[in-house]
């Protein structure tokens, strides 16, 4: 329902698709679900081609296939602008003979599988190249609706960039101004600029004064807030299927620090700071409740006091209040930063910045992110709930190119067997299969309501969000109906 009312037609017949794009212009709400999707999905085909933090999501979109829509023998890669994309994955969201008719995936050849029967959970992945000639049979009935993923070895390739800019200049989260800034004039008068255009049609049945509530009252809370926690040494993070702990430690042991070049002096890191919360209120302690998965890529934000504008006795004092475990310097990735400490342990402060520049850090706590992208999206609502000034956070993450940077090093981590590869065309690994089915993702999925594997530390902040669907579900089908009309 959801992915009806966000998504648009003519992507090809009888197809519609809700690119990440897309739901970020209308739905930003909805993308803490969908970018731990994604993550999932990138985490289990990363471990099943052995490409451990080496892709990058080149596109990912939900995609719904309608009566009529099929797709010929074709690979992935087959034209020119395409030839960036390396690996193609398709995770299956409902159920073939239930909501739809037809539409198996097929394999011209190879091994088997050949045919693939969605439903949900189901993923398959393959090398986008000519070694994977594949079809879509026609769905007679019904909607085949998938979350479908390209995936490059080229880190410029990564749409994560584009996702921020376009974050960042949503005006459903788009909450401060007056700043001096010269990047939040900048940012703003983008913003400003583009509103109309990019927004407005698509909140038809919502007045200006309640976007705020879209996003949803309680969801950052359950987000961040689920309990209070007394800090406690980081217990090492849980293997969940599909993802590479050990290669991610193995990485950042390598100390690879590729951040150093880009990033050369605190000063430098000190103009990513995204956010100057100042209106924040005293938080709880509150509890990243994705951190043990995000961990597991080394990725990790932690507080830290202004120095700037605090006295260092009162920065020391609140440095921490928002945590979520002791940071491990030489972790090597990149990091997400809360200020807090300043003014009674408000939040004050957001930094992105090389994780290699806190080594030696005292302040050791902090929220972990799986990508910049889910940092910079955290931090939106992290503001949104605060009622801060989020332009200036955005305006100046997007005119921060280095940070984009850091997240492509990142991603280019030298694995264990880097080095003796070659370079000769997408790598799948050595004796990987070149298709594979994978495992179901429960987890992926787990903010459909009912799925398989939906709790753990999530399951309040789906709750919540499907509570919240819920309030809105006749504004939704109303924009879906409006949304689906021509197809
Ligand atoms: O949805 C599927 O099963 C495959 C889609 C596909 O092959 C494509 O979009 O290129
Ligand atoms: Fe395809």
């Amino acid at each position: 329902m959801v992915y009806q009312a966000v998504s648009t037609v003519g992507y090809r017949p009888h197809v519609r698709s809700a690119t990440i794009h897309d739901v970020v212009t209308t739905a930003p709400w909805l993308l803490p679900p969908l970018a731990r999707a994604r993550r999932a999905v990138l985490c289990a085909v990363e471990a099943a081609f052995g490409l451990a933090l080496e892709l990058g999501v080149e596109f990912s979109g939900l995609i719904g296939w309608r009566p009529g829509a099929q797709l010929g023998w074709h690979h992935d890669a087959n034209r020119e602008y395409l030839d960036r994309r390396h690996v193609s994955a398709v995770l299956y969201l409902n159920t073939q003979g239930a909501d739809f008719g037809g539409g198996d995936f097929r394999f011209q050849d190879g091994p088997e599988p050949l045919r693939v029967a969605p439903r949900p959970g189901r993923l398959v992945a393959y090398t986008a190249d000519a070694r994977n000639v594949h079809c879509v049979e026609r769905v007679g009935w019904g909607e085949r609706v998938t979350l479908t993923l390209w995936f490059s070895l080229e880190p410029a390739a990564a749409e994560d960039g584009k996702v921020l800019e376009q974050l960042c200049r949503c005006p459903q989260l788009r909450m401060g101004t007056g700043s001096t800034d010269p990047l939040t004039q900048r940012g703003q008068q983008h913003a400003e600029a583009e509103a109309e255009e990019q927004c407005n049609p698509v909140w038809p049945v919502v007045e200006s004064s309640q976007r705020r509530v879209w996003l949803g009252p309680g969801l950052p809370d359950t987000m961040f807030l689920l309990r209070q926690q007394q800090q406690q040494q980081q217990q090492p993070a849980e293997v969940q299927p599909g993802t590479s702990t050990e290669s991610a430690r193995q990485h950042a042991a390598q100390g690879q620090e590729p951040q150093r070049e880009v990033c050369a002096s605190e000063d430098r890191c000190a103009a990513a700071a995204i956010a100057a919360f100042g209106t924040a209120q005293p938080t709880e302690e509150p509890v990243d409740v994705r951190s043990q998965r995000l961990s597991e890529l080394g990725l990790r934000a932690v507080a830290v006091s202004d120095a700037a504008s605090a006295p260092p006795a009162a920065a020391a004092a609140g440095a921490g209040a928002l945590g979520g475990g002791p940071a491990r310097d030489g972790d090597g990735v990149w990091v997400c930063e809360l200020g807090s400490g300043v003014d009674g342990g408000a939040v004050d402060k957001l930094l992105l910045r090389s994780s290699t520049h806190l080594a030696g850090s005292s302040s050791g706590r902090g929220l972990r992110f799986g990508s910049l992208t889910e940092a910079v999206m955290a931090a939106a609502f992290t503001a949104y709930r605060l009622g801060a000034p989020l332009a200036r956070a955005a305006s100046v993450a997007a005119a921060a190119p280095e940070l984009r940077v850091w997240e492509q090093a990142a991603s280019r981590a030298p694995g264990p067997e880097a080095g003796s590869e070659d370079d000769a065309g997408p790598r799948t690994g050595a004796g990987a299969p070149a298709r594979l089915s994978l495992q179901q993702l429960s987890e992926s999925v787990a903010w459909q309501e009912g799925a398989p594997g939906a709790g753990g530390p999530l399951q309040g902040y789906v709750a919540a969000a499907t509570a919240q669907l819920r309030r809105q579900l006749p504004e939704w089908l109303q924009l879906g109906s409006l949304l689906g009309a021509s197809d």
